[in-house]
């Protein structure tokens, strides 16, 4: 697999460190940032052989996908840094209506629009859903460095030529949906996207244009969801995200709750158990 940069990412100074296959993007992106590297590099490959994912879980990577670590230094506050699984949400959003534009009712921020079909929606806080199914992943890693400076590791996952098997939760591919695009088409789409995005959030202070724009493309806004914290289970309407990335669930009990981590399952789902 050829991988190159998007031609705004090459002229915004990004670098580009590719591999065939390796035990993780992530894994290589923070090992390069505690020698020394100055950021703004994307790891890619498209396979990998010890995938994580959030919460502790391995991702999958067969040959054909994408996985992809973006490496940031500086000195971020980690409270803005947060925003920054938003920003990559909606960039990588932005890229597949690029690149399947039938499946897209999306507005990019450049203006682009595509008719009808299926949307690529954001679920919180960090998935791309296509037509219901989990299509894509996206994990934030941040480690201190000497000096002040962070690293922070935003690592994002692409079913492109397969989806997941044995996951418990719907998955799909782009092969599956019946688009034809390889792992270096998303990842040049993504890395331009991503320098529009960045743009738009603009070291935090632009986050309330990336939140009503993350909004816009939500997956279940206004609709029932059970959401796990820990051993507690949280019924009620996915109300809004407040300005720190919460999602804001509205109870039947007339509470409304902010929760900043938790797994969130649409509809009523009775086999989640107790609720509190
Ligand atoms: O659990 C999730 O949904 C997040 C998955 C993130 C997977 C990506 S693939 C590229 C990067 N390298 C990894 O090991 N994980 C992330």
């Amino acid at each position: 697999m050829r991988f190159v940069l998007g031609a705004a990412a090459a002229a915004a100074g990004y670098r580009l460190a590719a591999f065939d296959s390796i035990g993780s993007t992530n894994d290589e992106a923070l090992v390069r940032a505690r020698a020394g590297d100055p950021g703004r590099l994307w790891v890619v490959t498209a396979h990998q052989w010890k995938g994580r994912g959030r919460r502790g879980r391995t991702w999958q990577t067969p040959v054909g996908n994408l996985g992809a670590s973006l490496l940031l230094v500086g000195p971020v506050q980690i409270a803005a840094a947060a925003s920054l699984g938003f920003v990559a949400g909606l960039a990588l959003s932005d890229a597949l209506s690029r690149i399947a534009p039938r499946l897209s009712t999306a507005t990019a921020l450049d203006g682009a629009e595509a008719p009808g079909g299926t949307r690529f929606e954001l679920k919180w806080p960090n998935d791309v859903l296509a037509g219901g199914a989990k299509l894509a992943g996206i994990m934030l890693e941040s480690e201190a460095l000497p000096g002040g400076v962070t690293a922070i590791v935003i690592g994002i996952g692409v079913n492109v030529a397969a989806s997941p098997v044995d996951v418990p939760y719907p998955a799909t591919s782009l092969a599956d949906l019946g688009i034809e695009a390889d792992a270096g088409a998303v990842f040049a789409a993504l890395s331009d996207a991503w320098v529009v995005r960045h743009a738009q959030w603009d070291g935090g202070r632009g986050l309330a244009a990336v939140r009503a724009d993350w909004l816009d493309r939500a997956a279940g806004l206004g609709g029932s969801v059970a959401v796990r914290v820990g051993e507690r289970i949280v019924r009620g309407t996915f109300e809004t995200l407040n300005e720190d990335g919460c999602l804001v669930v509205a109870t039947e009990a007339g509470e409304r709750i902010s929760i900043a981590a938790g797994e969130v399952h649409f509809g009523t789902v009775a086999s989640l158990g107790t609720t509190s």
